[in-house]
């Protein structure tokens, strides 16, 4: 469920018009919604009461430092990929002791900073990594909360650039080698193993993968606690996907995901952590843009708008579907032709959809892509020269502006052009 419905023939995004905001605005701009974002991150609160748990909103599907207050306001803790977002958390008001950092290639530079400045734990993803983070943090004299990060060798069933959870895949330790591991954890300074990590992919619509990974996280556990190491924590991870088209089978929801963590892994007394990043952002966002031009072309008809594929990415990546609607309800019975629905930028993959239904639309119309909350902003860039588009967040009836476009003077004058080539 979300936020985004139609009253009196307009898209709403909340108790605003987005006819609204693309007048204040302008267009493209990401929109989202703040009661969209709080309910999601409150069904995986919910789904986990049966025991201590904490839900470590992932940071990389949306950024945004007000999104993240808004999120960290409410309870959530955050699972961080970089000394940026690690900042951001910060920036936000998270407290370090609810910040999680994972990562399969964190510097000297980042594990400093953290230490310094406080970190709930740190996921392992490597030997050399385990080895540097010690003498990383006895060089600080601390003792820095860890988990592993292990590879279940699972095939979480979903695109193969976001499954993360089988053995050919860059993340983890193989979870034939975490006792080796963790046995030598615990003769390293510096660091004291709290639990288990794992995370198997992105846009999981299917439990059973969760289920064979939990289990063996599960065994793996009885099998460390008899080694004699304190497992205390477990960390499963992200992934619930969510329904990308209104006509999908529906995903299955965060309740009976926590009831497969319950099955799998609630016997062992431990404290639960998971790492949604998609399901609490991607339907709490859309992309509003603008049709500059309907061109009609051979045999088909293109609709060209104002978003590009720098602006959102995942259609050309990952040949992602989004839902597009008219942000202007069309009257009833008008017939809908399909187009394909095109971006500016000079890449024939910068395409949104080819052949979509939609109600005839003319240049100045309005369109929103719906999903677009997460892995939306984040992964956007200023390919072609196109300066990062706004973002806007919108709670009840109010909403603000919590990312402004640069101006091209701002976009252009961060290059600098060297001495050397400067004119005598
Ligand atoms: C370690 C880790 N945690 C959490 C997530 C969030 O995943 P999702 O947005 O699918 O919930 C990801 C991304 O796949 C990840 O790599
Ligand atoms: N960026 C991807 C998901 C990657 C998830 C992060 N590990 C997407 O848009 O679907």
């Amino acid at each position: 469920m979300d936020h985004f419905l139609y009253r009196d023939g307009v898209l709403h995004a909340e108790d605003v018009p987005l006819t609204e905001i693309a007048r204040s605005v302008g267009t493209p701009a990401y929109v989202y919604s703040a009661a969209t974002l709080l309910r999601h991150y409150s069904l995986f609160d919910e789904a986990l009461a049966w025991g201590p748990h904490l839900v470590c909103y992932a940071v990389k599907a949306a950024s945004n430092v007000a999104i993240l207050k808004l999120l960290g306001d409410a309870g959530a803790g955050m699972d961080v990929v970089s000394e940026g977002e690690y900042r951001r958390a910060r920036a936000a008001g998270v407290p370090g002791d609810r910040i999680v950092f994972s990562g399969v290639g964190k510097t000297e530079t980042e594990m400093r900073h953290v230490l310094a400045d406080g970190v709930r734990q740190i996921n392992i993803e490597s030997e050399p990594e385990m080895r540097l983070l010690s003498r990383v943090a006895a060089s600080m004299g601390v003792e820095v909360p860890v988990t592993v990060r292990v590879n279940p060798d699972v095939d979480a069933k979903t695109h193969a650039k976001i499954a993360t959870g089988r053995a050919e895949d860059k993340f983890g330790i193989p979870i034939a080698k975490a006792r080796q591991v963790y046995a030598e954890i615990a003769t390293l300074p510096g660091l004291r193993v709290v639990g288990i990590d794992v995370h198997i992919g992105s846009q999981l619509v299917d439990l059973d993968p969760f289920r064979q990974a939990y289990r063996k996280v599960a065994d793996l556990t009885e099998a460390l606690r008899a080694d004699g190491h304190s497992i205390e924590r477990l960390d499963l991870g992200g992934g619930l996907g969510i329904p990308y088209a209104r006509s999908n089978l529906a995903p299955p929801v965060p309740m009976e995901y926590g009831e497969v963590i319950r099955d799998e892994v609630g016997h062992l007394g431990c404290e639960i952590e998971i790492e949604p990043g998609r399901l609490i952002a991607g339907n709490a966002g859309i992309l509003m843009t603008q049709t500059i031009f309907v061109k009609e072309g051979e045999g088909r008809d293109f609709l060209i708008v104002d978003a590009a594929m720098n602006d959102l990415i995942r259609p050309a990546m990952y040949g992602a579907h989004h839902d597009i609607v008219p942000v202007r309800e069309a009257a009833p019975g008008v017939e809908q032709q399909p187009y394909d629905i095109v971006g500016p930028v000079c890449e024939s993959g910068d395409t949104f959809a080819k052949g979509r239904d939609m109600v005839p639309l003319s240049a100045g119309d309005l369109i929103a892509f719906r999903s677009a909350g997460a892995y939306g902003a984040v992964m956007s860039s200023e390919y072609n020269s196109r300066p990062l588009i706004p973002e806007v967040l919108v709670q009840g009836d109010q909403y603000a502006v919590i990312r402004p476009r640069p101006t091209f003077d701002e976009m252009i004058s961060r290059d600098t052009i060297p001495e050397w080539l400067a004119p005598a």
